[in-house]
Order: C-alpha cells, then sequence, then structure tokens
C-alpha cells in the first residue's frame, strides 16, 4: 500500500472526536508512513496546552499557528497527518492539504458528544449546551470536510483497527480515478 501511494502524504480531516488522532497513529503504521498530529505540534511549538492557547490568544491565533504548521509538514513525504477538526476553515489551508490524499472520518453527533462527554481539552466544546455547539459546528463544515478526496463514514461500534482496515481498502479507488484524471 505503501508503494501504492507513493510516498503521498494522509491527511485525516473530520469533527473532533470523530478518531483522527487515534486513527491515524494505527494508519501510519500500517502503512510504513510517519505520524504527525498538527494540534502536538502546536502545543509543542507554542509550550501551552490548546485550551491555552485559545485564552491568551484566541480561536485566530491557534488558526495562524494551525496554517504554519500545516505549510511546514507538508513539504515532507511519507506521512498520515492526524489535523485539528477546523483545519478545513481556512482557505490557505487547502492548497496544502491537497498535496496530499485528504481522508474525511465521519460519524454522527451522538458518538462524537459521548466519546467527548468527560474530555475538557476541546475549548471550543466548553459551552453551556455542548451538543447542540457540536451540531452547529458541523454544518458549518459539513460542506468543506466534503471537499476530501475520500468521505469514511463510521459507526459508534468500529474499532480503530476497523477503521484502518476501511480507509486502506478504500484508498486504490481513490487512486485509481486520480490516475485516470491525470491520462486524461
Ligand atoms: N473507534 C473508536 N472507538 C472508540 N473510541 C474511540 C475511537 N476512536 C477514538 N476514540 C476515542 O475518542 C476520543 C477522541 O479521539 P481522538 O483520536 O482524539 O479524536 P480526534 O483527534 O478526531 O479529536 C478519545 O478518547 C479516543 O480514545
Ligand atoms: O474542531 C476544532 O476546531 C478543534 C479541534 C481540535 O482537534 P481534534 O479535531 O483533534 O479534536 C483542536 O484542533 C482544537 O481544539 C480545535
Ligand atoms: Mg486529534
Amino acid at each position: 500500500m505503501s508503494n501504492l501511494l507513493r510516498g503521498v502524504n494522509l491527511y485525516l480531516i473530520g469533527m473532533m472526536g470523530v478518531g483522527k488522532t487515534t486513527v491515524g497513529r494505527l494508519l501510519a503504521q500500517e502503512l510504513g508512513y510517519g505520524f504527525i498530529d498538527t494540534d502536538d505540534v502546536i502545543v509543542k511549538a507554542a509550550g501551552k496546552s490548546i485550551n491555552d492557547i485559545f485564552t491568551d490568544e484566541g480561536e485566530t491565533g491557534f488558526r495562524q499557528l494551525e496554517s504554519d504548521v500545516l505549510a511546514q509538514v507538508c513539504a515532507y513525504t511519507k506521512l498520515t497527518i492526524a489535523t485539528g477538526g477546523g483545519i478545513v476553515l481556512r482557505q490557505e489551508n487547502w492548497s496544502y492539504l491537497h498535496h496530499g490524499l485528504i481522508v474525511w472520518l465521519d460519524c454522527s453527533v451522538e458518538t462524537i458528544f459521548n466519546r467527548l462527554l468527560e474530555d475538557t481539552t476541546r475549548p471550543l466544546l466548553q459551552d453551556s449546551n455542548p451538543e447542540s455547539k457540536l451540531r452547529s459546528l458541523l454544518q458549518q463544515r459539513q460542506p468543506l470536510y466534503s471537499q476530501a478526496d475520500l468521505h469514511i463514514t463510521i459507526t459508534q461500534e468500529q474499532t480503530p483497527e476497523q477503521i484502518v482496515a476501511t480507509i486502506l481498502a478504500a484508498i486504490p479507488s481513490v487512486l485509481k480515478t486520480q490516475d485516470v484524471q491525470h491520462q486524461n
């Protein structure tokens, strides 16, 4: 599979809590790729948590750091990159994402809500009604996520290993489409 991809990076996009970080790490192992999580790089570079970045610099400050990190990582090959859920918001980020194959991990708001119920590390969910916040974020972002090359819908019961297998099985179909496009 790694050969088939010819070193092209895989970018995982989708809502917070869908499993980009968890699945991305496993997917990288299967592909013999390196793994990068843009949030991890941002936290290391800023020397503070995502919550503290949002508090000190606002969402705008965080988004700038996110774009800076994406611009840097896309210069490398053979990477699986788990992005933050809001990476799709900035137009400029798409020119970086399109250097690689973009995979949208999609699941229900209920699944995300159950997973992140006790989680305090997503500043955008520190809301009086986190479920309705998730719904409005998804409504805003769905048209952006749908620009991905691959749309993988996952159910609450699917394990990370099963999701990795689903993604690996779907990749050849997208590559074929791209090859056909190149010939035309
Ligand atoms: N397939 C899965 N089944 C059950 N729990 C999962 C699954 N994928 C992720 N999780 C859990 O959901 C939470 C969010 O996962 P994470 O990988 O951080 O998502 P994201 O990076 O998309 O925000 C974590 O607690 C993680 O352990
Ligand atoms: O959806 C978002 O806007 C965000 C998602 C988070 O990453 P995950 O999608 O990995 O949770 C993180 O980048 C930040 O809290 C903002
Ligand atoms: Mg993540």
